[in-house]
């Protein structure tokens, strides 16, 4: 166990800083990083034994962070994020402050999970395509070498390729095999399941999509080959795929840009009409958008790729006669338009829930229903059927022609849908897949109800942790009375909404608002950050 120590050594931790394993993982200057990454390499390790050996996956990312930031998150056997208790032992590791409290904290973990260090450690690694990901994979590697783990480096991959193959590797030979736990097992199974959803239909014109400059180009670039040819199916064109530059990632492009800025990236030469998407640096995260024929430019983001598949799946349901076994649900945040949660109970008669901010809060409330559809308004999402809705799936004997090819649908759709974690890629080809069969441009989508004007701000405070919320981060219980001046304008307007919560990412409190018109949704948006920018400067 002395290599820890050597480890640790070779990758000191710069002093005074203080590191947080967050929404996404640790994410910060890829300068800072090696020490964490050092030691997420004996966490995962840890990890892995006190499963068993089951395999872990590392993913050495920063997403849609600007391309001087680097980052890491750990994947759990079955492709989902990391437990909760192991987020606090993954932060708490990584602020020792010396290698031999390195090493200390390590056999206190050994002892807390009664760890055998003779078992085996399995863990695989990937990286996206930043500059600094080689030499933090050294660093990661370090680690994992001092722990005596057994590693699968991948090399590049997207972040969901990295939790598909994890998955794969852990059920193997099981009942529950999810694929070949391989790059091109990742493009066979989701290009042949492309394939089968789409039962001959020809999605309508082209999709040119934007890949923000990062892992995603080369990956579809790859993917595209096990789809059928473009003029059976669908016609792609990648842009933004450059990753020859490092520097140009998320610069002007990708999904982040596109959500932000309300605009698409000036890269694209889309013409009206035109379907349009973005990825993010690395590809678990899609909005949609096109200029309309008045050449105005409209997102459909992860609200609308939320309805869009939570519609499209329940007609498939009840075609296929299984309507009284499987409910769907949706999941949604608090970021949520007011008029998608609308969309979905009223005219979808779907239940709606809504839980905190992170993928991983959508996801387990996701599992909790039959069929379990969730995004976050920014595009990150997927599908997940449970246990006993695959069951139900597979057992149904369909009554007639009808019934057979909804059913055939629904199966190619649980294959096409990544259910380790949102996936831009597979949820790309699925949003085609529903519009092939709808027989849909991305006007008719548009068309299916119309979002509320809404305005997100950040505000900068002293302290961001004073602002506590409840139900769902949609009220504020401190710092007292915030929450009651926020009501009060939130009543002025018409179809006000407005909250405020610490981001889980970013040293800053956000605001979000909307209301019946543009300028009433600016107006909240700007008096409620005005209340927020008070109460933490107190
Ligand atoms: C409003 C918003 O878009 N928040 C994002 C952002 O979280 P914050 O906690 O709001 O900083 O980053 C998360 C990780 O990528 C993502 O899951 C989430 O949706
Ligand atoms: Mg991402």
């Amino acid at each position: 166990m002395s290599g820890i120590v050597e480890a640790a050594k070779a990758h000191p931790a710069p002093e005074g800083l203080v590191y947080t394993y967050g929404t996404a993982g640790f994410r910060t200057k890829a300068e800072v990083l090696d020490s964490v990454l050092t030691r997420v390499g004996l966490v995962a390790a840890l990890r892995s034994r006190s499963l068993k050996g089951k395999w872990i996956g590392v993913m050495i990312t920063a997403s849609h962070n600007p391309p001087e930031d680097n980052g890491v998150k750990l994947v759990e056997p079955l492709g989902n994020m990391l437990q909760e208790e192991w987020e606090v032992i993954s932060t708490k590791m990584s602020n020792k402050a010396t290698p031999e409290d390195v090493h200390e904290y390590y056999k206190e973990i050994v002892a807390q999970f009664k760890i055998d260090l003779e078992s085996p450690a399995r863990v695989v690694v990937a990286r996206d395509t930043r500059a600094s990901g080689a030499h933090l994979l050294g660093c990661v590697q370090d680690g994992l070498k001092a722990a005596g783990a057994e590693v699968k480096d991948f090399g590049y991959f997207t972040t969901p390729q990295l939790h598909y193959v994890v998955r794969c590797l852990n059920t193997q030979g099981t009942k529950d095999a999810y694929g070949e736990p391989t790059e091109k097992g990742y493009y066979e199974k989701f290009g042949a399941a492309f394939k089968t959803a789409l039962k001959g239909k020809k999605p309508s014109g082209s999709l040119t999509v934007d890949c923000a400059n990062g892992v995603g180009g080369p990956k579809l670039t790859e993917l595209i080959k096990h789809l059928p040819p473009k003029e059976e199916a669908l016609e792609i064109h990648v842009i933004n795929d450059n990753v020859v530059k490092p520097e140009a990632l998320n610069v002007d492009c990708g999904a982040d840009f596109v959500k932000t800025n309300q605009r698409a990236p000036p890269s694209s030469k889309a013409g009206p009409g035109d379907r349009c998407c973005s990825l993010d640096g690395d590809a678990d995260r899609i909005v949609y958008y096109f200029k309309d024929s008045s050449n105005v430019f409209r997102l459909l983001d992860g609200d609308r790729i939320a309805t869009l598949v939570a519609s499209f799946l329940g007609d498939q349901v009840r075609l296929a006669g299984l309507a009284d076994s499987l409910k769907i649900g949706v999941v949604q945040t608090a970021y949520a338009n007011g008029a998608a949660t609308q969309y979905v109970i009223e005219h979808l008669k779907l239940k709606v829930d809504c839980t905190p901010t992170g993928v991983k809060h959508l996801h387990h409330a996701a599992e909790k229903l039959d069929v379990g559809v969730y995004f976050e308004a920014n595009g990150h999402g997927t599908v997940i059927f449970s246990p006993d809705t695959l069951d139900t799936i597979a057992k149904h004997e369909p009554k007639n022609t009808g019934q057979a090819e909804a059913l055939d649908i629904l199966r190619a759709c649980i294959n096409l849908i990544n259910q380790s974690v949102g996936d831009a890629l597979s949820d790309m080809l699925l949003v085609e897949v529903v519009l092939a069969h709808k027989n849909w441009g991305p006007q008719e989508w548009l068309s299916t109800y119309t979002d509320l004007p809404n305005r997100l701000l950040k505000v900068i405070v002293n302290d961001r942790k004073i602002f506590e919320t409840t139900d769902a981060e949609r009220k504020l219980v401190k710092p007292e009375g915030v929450q009651t001046a926020i009501d009060k304008e939130v009543q002025k307007v018409r179809q006000g909404r407005s909250f405020a919560r610490a981001s889980g990412t970013e040293d800053a409190v956000r605001v979000y608002a909307e209301a019946a018109t543009k300028a009433e949704a600016e107006d909240l948006a700007r008096k409620v950050a005005e209340i927020v920018k008070a109460a933490g400067s107190a």
